[in-house]
């Protein structure tokens, strides 16, 4: 099958179709070498095409206990050779594929470059033309104003905790990995799932020990909701966000957030601990970032690459968030013991037990 991949500046590279079908996103990418099952089920990728620049993708099968949502997100999947096994899963969920190209450098040219938009064009007589197409149609991360619809749960969810910390954590979905909900379970807190635009009506019927904003796709500016619902909450109920959730945290409580040249992409971020000057390796995968934090929230941790802060913290006022994802999946547990934190901060703490992951 025909294969074209357009990038914005109008350079078209040729590669090998797997998946047919036309599309197109901002051509995002990811270095971990393993854990394509967790990437491509994370709605943070959503509207977005994925690149790995890892070489072989597929080699361990795909197995449904490893994802980390219901469906695949990148709107597109672009890697340097994908198995049949991969091929035949990204098929049944309608995604288009294509290999066979030099991924590598892919991700230097978006390195250098910075964030690109990208269309793709891939078929038995599809034409540079038709990926050309694509991208001219392509909206930037901040023009999808309907993402948080797309990737978050319509109605309330309910995931009972396995014994231990006896509280009540109310999750606002604005495109959550499965491995939130699992952590915050592991140490035996109840989860309540509620739609990114859920009410302060809404959150009033549950029990709420911890209100807890996820991570999820694109630019904080359109989760409005959200950020108006973070505001009313701050000082009322320990509050904690992982990744787009530090965004939104951020936004609601006078700071600023921004588009980074290309993101934090990889399962190897080093950050930095302010306090014990610790450095943890961290997995990422987010192309803003909180630019001023506003003054009521102090950087408890930085990026070792870019100083950008990766932990935001307020103990009067019971906040805790992070910028890299501490419930891996993939990538390194170094982090899990934010959960331990977060549930700490619950009046129910003292009965806690560690969990044992
Ligand atoms: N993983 C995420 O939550 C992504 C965060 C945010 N939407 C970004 O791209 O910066």
């Amino acid at each position: 099958m025909e294969a074209y991949v357009a990038l914005e500046g109008g350079h078209v590279v040729e590669a090998r179709g797997r998946v047919s079908g036309s599309t197109r996103g901002e051509l995002v990418f990811t270095t971990a070498y393993t854990g394509y099952e967790e990437s491509l089920t994370d709605p943070s990728y959503e509207e977005q095409v994925l690149t790995f620049s890892y070489p072989l993708i597929g080699n361990y099968g795909v197995r449904e206990e490893r994802f980390e949502s219901e469906r695949v997100h990148p709107n597109a999947v672009v890697a340097r050779e994908l198995t049949d096994e991969v091929v035949e899963w990204l098929d049944e969920e309608d995604t288009p594929a294509v290999d066979h190209l030099d991924t590598r450098d892919l991700v230097t040219d978006i390195r250098e470059g910075g964030a690109m938009k990208c269309g793709i064009a891939v078929g038995e007589d599809v034409t540079e033309q038709d990926a050309l197409d694509e991208l001219d149609a392509c909206k930037g991360m901040s023009e999808h104003t309907e993402i948080g619809e797309q990737v978050s749960v319509d109605e309330h969810e309910h995931h009972e905790g396995d014994g231990g910390v006896d509280a009540s954590v109310t999750l606002i979905d604005c495109g959550a990995k499965g491995s939130i909900v699992d952590s915050l379970n592991a140490r035996g807190a109840d989860v309540d799932v509620l739609p990114y635009d859920a009410t302060v009506e809404d959150v009033e019927s549950y029990d709420t020990d911890v209100l807890f904003i996820s991570n999820g796709p694109g630019d904080p500016a359109n989760f409005e909701p959200t950020i108006e619902l973070v505001d009313h909450y701050v000082g009322e109920v320990p509050l904690a966000g992982i990744c787009l959730g530090q965004q939104i945290v951020a936004e609601a409580l006078g700071g600023t957030t921004a588009k980074m040249d290309f993101g934090h992409r990889g399962v190897n971020q080093p950050v930095m601990d302010t306090r014990t000057k610790q450095v943890v390796m961290t997995t990422q995968n987010h192309g803003y970032t909180v630019d001023e934090p506003g003054e009521k929230l102090n950087v408890t941790q930085f990026n070792v690459n870019d100083d950008t802060p990766e932990g935001l913290e307020n103990d009067e006022l019971d906040i805790i968030t992070r910028q890299y994802h501490p419930e891996a999946n993939p990538g390194p547990n170094d982090s899990l013991d934010f959960f331990d934190d977060v549930l700490g901060m619950t009046d129910s703490s003292q009965t806690a037990v560690p969990a044992d992951d």
